[in-house]
């Protein structure tokens, strides 16, 4: 079964409600973003978190010391990359690793292959932040590639409504959603639990 990422929590009652309605991972922003937290945010967000449920963090070129940091404090069980990090940085460190990759073409896909990572997150481009922007790409742009498909989460645009079909089309291990569980931009606890059906 395709498994499930909520990503932007800020507030532990969006957390709970993801996790109860069967989420696989939370993703907490540390990154210029209306979604961004604080490690100390994080991290009490994180206690509403059981073992088995993924705590990822999102990052955008930033330095090691801030991954460490954030690894140990809240902590994390994976660390998203969402800029322009480079695949010798992403493998100076042995946290367990997701690169985003902004999709406009089919070349933006076999840019994956340069990273060693354990999961390539397919996404559409920033748009006021890099990442988060509501919109979709192109998945038809997802066929005919040589990406294992245990490796792709699929992001972008997602929502309630369009998921089934985005994963029917894209088959990916995991789907990503932000913007398509918000309502004027909070997290929406229904549309959550919406987003997690639909899914599962
Ligand atoms: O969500 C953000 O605000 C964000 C800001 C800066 C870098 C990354 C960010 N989000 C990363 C994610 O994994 C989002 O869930 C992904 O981009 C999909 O977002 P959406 O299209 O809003 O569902």
């Amino acid at each position: 079964m395709t498994k499930v990422k909520i990503c932007g929590l800020k507030e532990k009652e969006h957390v709970k409600a993801a996790v109860e309605a069967g989420a696989d991972a939370i993703g907490f922003v540390f990154a210029a973003s209306k979604r961004e937290v604080s490690i100390e945010q994080a991290r009490e967000l994180a206690k509403e978190v059981p073992p088995g449920v993924l705590k990822i963090g999102v990052f955008v070129n930033p330095t090691m010391q801030e991954i460490e940091t954030a690894v140990r404090e809240v902590p994390l069980d994976f660390v998203q990359y969402h800029g322009n990090e480079t695949p010798e940085f992403i493998q100076s460190n042995s946290f367990p690793s997701i690169k985003a990759l902004s999709v406009r073409s089919e070349e933006d896909i076999d840019v994956a292959k340069q990273f060693n990572t354990d999961f390539y997150l397919f996404d559409a481009p920033g748009t006021d932040y890099q990442g988060g922007s509501g919109l979709t790409f192109n998945w038809q742009l997802m066929q005919g590639h040589s990406i294992p498909q245990e490796k792709i989460i699929l992001a972008g645009g997602l929502n309630p409504t369009n998921v089934e079909d985005a994963i029917k089309r894209v088959n990916p291990y995991m789907v990503d959603v932000s913007s398509g569980v918000e309502v004027e931009g909070r997290k929406d606890s229904e549309l959550i639990r919406a987003f997690i059906r639909a899914v599962k």
